[in-house]
């Protein structure tokens, strides 16, 4: 986003903290060589001070609901830090993550917007208030009074009293929810996305997020050797994990389901587990060619890309459904928290371009145990049914019309200059 307002010709600075930073200067510097004026300003991160252990600054490192509650308390502590900035840099506008519901208020001790960024969809946020979910698929913090239940009021409180919301998202994607939004919300908003889009060459897709735990050249070499819509890819993200006895139950499923695939597995001390193992004896060997499983981060962008792709399980993190979208890629979709259960029913039930594999359970960062008949039968649909071909198709089509949102003329285009064009007219 920083780099599409410096496309623009505005003056760009991106405050993060140091663990956060290095995953964003390539971009940053790239972008940079293209003359645009963009910085990173870095604020140190209050994690010891907070309670938290040294370089917890991101919440792939949260991994219980009172350490987040702290993580969020810790942030809180960056308002001096960063009125301290805004003092130095008298910016024009400020645009900070809904996460961020104290910038709201700093904004307007120096006289300018905040502007939102909610980092889901519409539907999401008009369907959490419109639509039932089971008690079993709602947060406990949600059900107890905890102080992260006050939190996400204040969140939701500070989203109504700034000046407007930024959504990663685009019209033609989801026009009645995007309209609703802005009747019963009553605050302004601009879709402005798909935001990815504007990684559009090699380089810049590969120099986004953390450092591919695989050499990227050889896993696409690996895709170029399969046909079409023939590889499911797995991910659940920057923050799900999985226990040992649930990975057993995917690479089973996956192994059952006689599908090619590459499977990026997220691997730390929470999700081990004493005296289990995470493959069956002869796992990788039996594999071989036929799967490739990437241990830690994997390139997203160019495998979901790759045309030999033709599904996608994923935890319905809007920033990866958005990406399979512009990929024309279907999806089996597995929620685990968050506002994952309500992205699973826009890809399900509202745009039609994906198979639930049956998750029922809310769970902070855990996901709700999914045995390998679900995972095989989901699969299977994905990759070898008449009924995925359509899928793929309306998802082919949706990806179309998130390039044209974004290309001149389009609706994200258009709303996004309307934007600056009333922050330049108010003098900002
Ligand atoms: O091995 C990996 C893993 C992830 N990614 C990228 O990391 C991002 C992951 O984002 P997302 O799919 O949104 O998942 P989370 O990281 O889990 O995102 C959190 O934030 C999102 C909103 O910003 C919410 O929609 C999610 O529910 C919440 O979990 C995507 O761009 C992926 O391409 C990679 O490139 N390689």
């Amino acid at each position: 986003m920083a780099k599409l307002f410096a496309s623009r010709g505005i003056r760009v600075s991106v405050i993060t903290t140091p663990v956060n930073a290095p995953g964003l200067s390539k971009s940053i510097e790239r972008s940079r060589l293209l003359g645009h004026e963009i910085e990173i300003l870095i604020v140190k991160f209050p994690c010891v001070e907070a309670g938290l252990p040294e370089g917890c600054e991101l919440l792939d490192l949260v991994h219980s609901l009172e350490m987040g509650r702290i993580f969020f308390e810790a942030t809180t502590m960056l308002v001096q830090p960063i009125e301290r900035l805004l003092e130095e840099y008298r910016p024009n506008c400020l645009v900070a993550d809904g996460f961020f519901p104290w910038s709201t208020e700093v904004a307007s001790k120096y006289g300018i917007p905040r502007i939102v960024f909610n980092g889901t969809c519409f539907f999401s946020v008009c369907a959490s208030h419109e639509i039932k979910l089971t008690r079993k698929q709602l947060p406990d913090f949600i059900k107890q009074e905890t102080g992260l239940a006050e939190f996400f009021r204040k969140v939701e409180e500070a989203e109504v009293n700034s000046y407007g919301v930024l959504f990663n998202s685009f019209y033609e994607l989801e026009p009645a929810y995007a309209d609703h939004f802005r009747k019963v919300w009553g605050a302004k908003a601009w879709h402005i996305g798909p935001i990815l889009l504007c990684n559009n060459n090699f380089e810049d897709k590969s120099n986004r997020g953390k450092e591919a735990s695989i050499d990227e050249n050889e896993c696409l070499k690996w895709l170029d050797s399969n046909k079409p819509n023939s590889v499911v890819y797995i991910c659940f993200g920057t923050v799900s994990n999985f226990p040992d006895s649930q990975l057993l139950e995917i690479a089973m499923g996956l192994e059952d389901s006689g599908q090619q695939f590459i499977w990026a597995v997220r691997k730390n001390k929470n999700n081990q587990q004493e005296n289990v193992v995470w493959l069956p004896e002869g796992f990788e060997e039996r594999m071989e060619g036929k799967g490739l499983i990437i241990r830690g981060w994997a390139p997203q962008l160019s495998i979901l890309e790759h045309e030999a792709v033709g599904g996608f399980v994923t935890h319905c993190g809007w920033n990866s459904t958005l990406e399979a979208i512009c990929a024309g890629v279907p999806m089996v979709t597995w929620p685990v928290f968050a506002d994952q259960f309500y992205n699973e029913k826009l890809v399900t039930q509202v745009l039609r371009i994906g198979v639930a594999v049956g998750a029922q359970k809310w769970a902070i960062g855990v996901g709700d145990s999914v045995k390998k008949e679900a995972i095989k039968k989901a699969v299977t649909y994905l990759m070898a049914s008449e009924e995925a071909e359509e899928m793929r198709c309306r998802a082919k089509k949706l990806g179309e019309m998130g390039r044209k949102a974004v290309e001149e003329g389009g609706s994200s285009h258009s709303d996004f200059n309307a934007l600056i064009e009333e922050l330049r007219s108010k003098g900002m």
